[in-house]
């Protein structure tokens, strides 16, 4: 069986499959065509799950579609022994990646030697490969690493002694005691962030799943993880939540969490005391890098090009790099164009804003951690009124559960009101249908006339189904009231409105995003 059977297999599943997914599930498989099938090597359980659970019928098809035969699909834990890669451009960055045909995602930079469990000898081991028990399945992916010819590699690892390299603040210590406490921030993860207390939705799915793997498998085919979504959805949680199992697993693998301006702020220390290689040493260190709203990089050169070599260094060492940021990377103003393209070459995914059953399911956990009683209505009531955020679903628990506590009341929807009386009167504000129609017409370049209109082709009816479907999720206002608003429609034109962006946010990418990016801007 050929190996352009699978290249041909992949450009399809390319054109089919949202960049996310695809770049979630199926770049990191391995091919292997043999005479009694097609060999698909995931790189740990939860891609050979989702693999054999989403993609196999189509792969099957896709197959008899280009060969009009339908091999055997065996999917199994592990890698390929490495052969030629083919290289298939993914259109959201324009990028190639190497994509695996009988080798490792990154095999045209690693040597075949590498795929083999622990690395080859071309290989550097990092601080975490020491540390870490190998596991047989994922060593091959490990790699990230050989972008650079062997002996670059080799001068960026780190030898025994450079694991117990101290923070910046220890050097500094000796010469200015007074800034030890501003800078001593060593690793620094929040305990109560973990997987356990984050509750999955469809709005986060990916980004948990990608998480749990990063967590199972640090430095390998998904390095950079780069989660980005708005305010207050959890990025930061996932990103702990990653430390705090890496660590679990491995309690002397050396984590480090930071927000970005605490990078940067330690930086200019570092210069200022003319410290900076022990800043360097410090960063390049450490087994996995967690940094936090990287968009705070935005106009800070030397900060960026800082963060450059630590993050290129981190890559080649196989360290495990997170990133979080409110936006996707090329939508980053003012951050340098190599470090953008750089954010892209693992993983990208975006957290969404929580859908009214996980905003519940949300408050229901948060509650339950805290010793607060409330019912389901009433969690009901707060998910209903409070969309966009879930640090603000928080602070309005918090309040509900302080104000019940004092009063010694029962928490009720009519008590709820009165304590988030000036919140809720903010977001009711917010959000009106008005509001959606203009913002909507005024994006699709099409006029808040043609929304109401009867007019409907395509250009207009997506837009109006949009606009509806928001004004359903937005606002309190019922189905028939919106039918009223949008020209005068029946109820059941909105419902099948809401239905059919509903399907569209899963099946185009298009739709999906504008769907998040109107979200987002109505919301916040
Ligand atoms: N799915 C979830 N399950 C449980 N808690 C959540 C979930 N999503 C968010 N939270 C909680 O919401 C709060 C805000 O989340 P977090 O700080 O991770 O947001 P963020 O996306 O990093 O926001 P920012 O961009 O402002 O830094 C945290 O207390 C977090 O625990």
């Amino acid at each position: 069986m050929s190996t352009e059977l699978w290249s041909q297999c992949l450009q399809h599943l390319e054109g089919e499959v949202p960049a996310q997914q695809f770049n979630m599930w199926i770049r990191p498989l391995q091919a292997d065509m043999r005479d009694d099938g097609l060999y698909l090597y995931a790189p740990n359980k939860f891609v050979l799950e989702f693999v054999s659970e989403k993609f196999v019928t189509r792969i099957k098809e896709i197959f008899v579609e280009i060969s009009e035969s339908s091999p055997s699909i065996y999917l199994k834990i592990g890698s390929a022994a490495p052969k030629k890669p083919v290289s298939v451009n993914r259109s959201g960055n324009g990028e190639n990646k190497s994509i695996g045909v009988n080798s490792a995602v990154e095999s045209t930079r690693t040597s075949p030697s590498a795929a083999l469990p622990g690395g080859g000898p071309n290989r550097g081991q990092s601080a975490m490969d020491r540390e870490m028990p190998v596991r047989a399945e994922s060593s091959a992916n490990r790699s990230g690493v050989g972008a650079l010819p062997a002996e670059k590699q080799g001068s960026l690892l780190f030898n025994d002694s450079d694991t117990s390299i101290e923070p910046p603040s220890a050097v500094i210590r000796k010469n200015e005691k007074d800034l030890v406490e501003s800078i001593n921030h060593q690793s620094f993860l929040n305990p109560g962030f973990t997987f356990q207390t984050f509750v999955e939705g469809k709005s986060n799915q990916l980004a948990r799943a990608a998480s749990m793997q990063v967590a199972d498998n640090p430095g390998g085919a998904y390095n950079p993880l780069f989660l980005y979504g708005g305010v207050g959805l959890g990025k930061t949680h996932l990103m702990h939540a990653i430390g705090n199992d890496i660590v679990k697993r491995n309690p002397s693998a050396k984590v480090v969490y930071l927000h970005s301006e605490r990078f940067v702020a330690d930086m200019v220390k570092m210069l200022q005391l003319n410290a900076i290689n022990e800043f360097k040493r410090y960063y390049r260190s450490v087994d996995a890098l967690l940094i936090d709203d990287i968009q705070f990089f935005a106009r800070k050169e030397r900060s960026q090009e800082e963060f450059f070599h630590t993050f290129n260094a981190l890559l080649e060492g196989g360290q495990q790099v997170i990133l979080t940021c409110d936006r996707y990377p090329k939508e980053i103003d003012d951050m340098e164009e190599r470090l953008k393209s750089r954010f892209g070459w693992g993983l990208t995914v975006m957290v969404e804003p929580p859908e009214l059953e996980t905003r519940v399911a949300i408050l229901m956990k948060k509650a339950e951690q805290t010793n607060v009683r409330l019912s389901n209505e009433a969690a009901f009531f707060i998910a209903q009124k409070i969309r966009s955020n879930v640090r603000e679903l928080e602070g309005a628990l918090k309040l509900v559960a302080a104000n019940a506590h004092f009063t010694g009341e029962e928490i009720t929807p009519l008590f709820i009101r009165e304590c988030l009386k000036d919140l809720l009167a903010l977001h009711e504000k917010q959000v009106s249908i008005d509001n959606i129609q203009r913002t909507v017409a005024e994006y699709y370049k099409i006029k808040v006339a043609d929304l109401l209109s009867k007019r409907r082709n395509r250009s207009i009816t997506r837009p109006r189904q949009l606009a509806m479907s928001l004004a359903k999720e937005l606002t309190n206002h019922s189905l028939p009231e919106i039918g009223d608003a949008f020209g005068g429609r029946d109820h059941t034109t909105v419902l099948h409105a809401c239905k059919k962006i509903n399907e569209l946010k899963d099946t185009d990418q298009n739709i999906r995003e504008d769907y998040q990016n109107f979200m987002r801007t109505l919301t916040t």
